[in-house]
């Protein structure tokens, strides 16, 4: 149990109120002393120094998560998971028993070093036990797919889990069935129209009242606190940012009652998740967010986050680049191959399905390069190029082949080649349940700054779950960060923030002076002189 001044975590949860908050909202509030950043100006550089306050609800609250693309291999792996950890199933494999587990999930299988005890060594918490957080198998999952499959058999379709937990899971899967959905099919591949049988019909405006429906139902029929949205549907083509269609929010409106043919299905989802107060958060990577959906998000204060998961191959460009550049290593050439087999491969095959892909994988390493003058001048990026091809054989096994080749030392050259067999579902489903996770947690905070009278969330493009995502939608004017580690701390730092707790720098200058050292050596000494006692 994590115990503060202390006080364990619970303690402090029954005893932090403030009077103006009515006690069934007790909060956790954990006054961050201050939160130091440093400013550069010219050659100037300035501590910058924010005192805050940082409130956290403590009420998790009956969440529902209806994800669109329900029926597909990361939408039916999602709900499989979550039913195989919440009734605690095993099964048998070739190699013995299996036991269900999260692994693959940064909050449900991390842990954050919380300090040091008081002989210098490292104590870690898991990051779900930092604060009051959703579990996967307490959501109520539901959603919506072109394709009317239940679940029980789309996981046979997707032949993502073994055929032992297949089975085990049917009775309780086989009566979930997704919702009829929105079907544009000039957005998606052609490929895709033998799946399109659980379809809405009417015009667009009407689909979208239809959606905003089928969210308040289930809500209300699941006595739920709140819903979010996630977007697992096949990756659709980029959509025309056009002046008086997807420009703002009002347009976007008119565009979507008027059926401009040029609204994704989406960004029709977005919108109806926005005007319904759902957070949404798109895992693909088409521009669902036009301009318009972004603006709707801030005048109502939803949130939105995208674009596309970080899973497999991507995620590991962001860990490598950033240590060869970091290094002071150039990467000049990146190579990106991959074939996979499932039906997102079979969607990607299509030109136009593919460039959004593309872009969202190719971008990732831009604030890397940026980072590092030294070796990269101003308009120089590494060669970089992807490559998607569809081989129905793998399946779900996306193999991934990339090649780094780096300047070193003296005109020397480094190549780094490396195999990357991605279960893109098994990969995929824990980074959705941290999504949602992340997510929700940030609808429950607010912060007030020094001097200021009012408490104020998160802005609306919640640019805090970029770690689990390849093309991170960050608010107007604020940095793209792509460097996995750096997005870590991030994350983990506001969860110490959370708490009062200062940021983990690392620095660990307790074990860098014979002081610091010798007055834990003598209270190491102490204690074994207790425990011998
Ligand atoms: N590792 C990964 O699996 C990974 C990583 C990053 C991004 N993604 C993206 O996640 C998405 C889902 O991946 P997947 O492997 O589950 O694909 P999938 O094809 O198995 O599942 C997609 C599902 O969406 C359904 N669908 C298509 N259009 C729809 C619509 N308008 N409304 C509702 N349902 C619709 C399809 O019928 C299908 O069941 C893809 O866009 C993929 O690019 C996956
Ligand atoms: O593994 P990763 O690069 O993060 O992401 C994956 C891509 O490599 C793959 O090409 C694509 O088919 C998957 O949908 C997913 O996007």
């Amino acid at each position: 149990m994590l115990r503060l001044s202390g006080k364990s975590l619970k303690e402090i949860l029954r005893s932090s109120h403030i009077s103006s908050i009515p006690q069934s909202l007790r909060i956790l509030l954990a006054c961050v002393s201050s939160y130091e950043t440093t400013i550069v100006e010219g050659n100037i550089v300035k501590p910058c120094k924010t005192n805050m306050q940082i409130r956290t609800e403590r009420k998790v609250g009956r969440t529902g998560v209806m994800l669109v693309g329900l029926g597909g291999n990361n939408g039916s792996t999602c709900v499989a998971g979550a039913i195989a950890n919440k009734l605690g199933l095993t099964w048998e494999t070739k190699e013995g028993t299996q036991k269900a587990n999260y692994w693959g999930s940064l909050i449900m299988a991390s842990t954050i070093k919380l300090g040091n005890d008081c002989c210098g060594n490292s104590v870690y918490t898991p990051m779900s036990n930092m604060l009051p957080l959703l579990k996967p198998e307490d959501i109520v999952w539901g959603g919506w797919d072109i394709n009317g499959c239940n679940l029980g058999d789309a996981v046979k379709r997707a032949k993502v889990l073994d055929y032992d937990l297949q089975s085990k899971l049917y009775p309780y899967m086989k009566e979930i069935k997704p919702l009829p959905s929105i079907y544009f099919p000039d957005f998606i591949a052609a490929n895709q129209g033998d799946r399109a049988d659980n379809i809405l019909t009417g015009t667009k405006q009407e689909q979208m009242e239809q959606i905003r429906n089928d969210i308040r139902d289930f809500k209300a029929n699941n006595r739920l606190d709140k819903v979010i949205l996630l977007w697992t549907a096949n990756t659709e083509r980029f959509s025309a940012v056009e002046e008086g269609v997807n420009d703002t929010a009002e347009n976007l409106l008119s565009s979507i009652e008027m059926g401009e043919a040029e609204v994704s299905a989406s960004t029709v989802f977005a919108v109806a998740s926005i005007l319904e107060g759902s957070t949404f958060i798109n895992g693909s990577p088409q521009n669902t967010f036009v301009p318009g959906v972004i603006e709707l998000a801030r005048q109502k204060k939803v949130f939105i986050a995208g674009d596309d998961f970080k899973s497999g191959q991507t995620r590991m460009k962001t860990v490598m680049v950033d240590f060869l550049v970091s290094a002071g290593i150039k990467p000049v050439s990146i190579v990106s191959y991959n074939h996979l087999g499932n039906n997102d491969g079979k969607n990607l095959s299509a030109p136009s399905q593919f460039r959004s892909k593309e872009i969202s994988k190719s971008n990732v390493v831009d604030d890397m390069v940026a980072s590092n003058r030294i070796l990269f001048e101003e308009d120089e990026q590494p060669d970089h190029v992807v490559v998607i091809k569809y081989v129905p054989c793998v399946g779900d096994s996306k193999r991934a082949l990339d090649e780094y080749t780096s300047e070193i030392f003296m005109g020397g050259k480094n190549t780094i080649v490396m195999h990357n067999t991605c279960e893109d579902s098994l990969l995929a489903t824990p980074i959705i349940y941290d999504l949602v996770i992340l997510g929700e947690l940030c609808e429950r905070v607010t912060v007030k700054k020094e001097g200021e009278a009012e408490w104020e969330s998160f802005h609306p493009v919640l640019s805090l779950l970029s770690y689990m995502l390849k093309a991170p939608l960050v608010p107007h004017g604020a940095p793209v960060v792509n460097a996995l580690f750096t997005q870590r701390c991030a994350i983990v730092n506001f969860m110490r923030a959370c708490l009062g707790l200062a940021p983990d720098n690392h620095m660990t200058l307790e074990h860098r002076f014979e002081s610091t050292l010798a007055a834990l050596s003598a209270t190491e000494n102490a204690n074994k002189k207790v425990r011998l006692s």
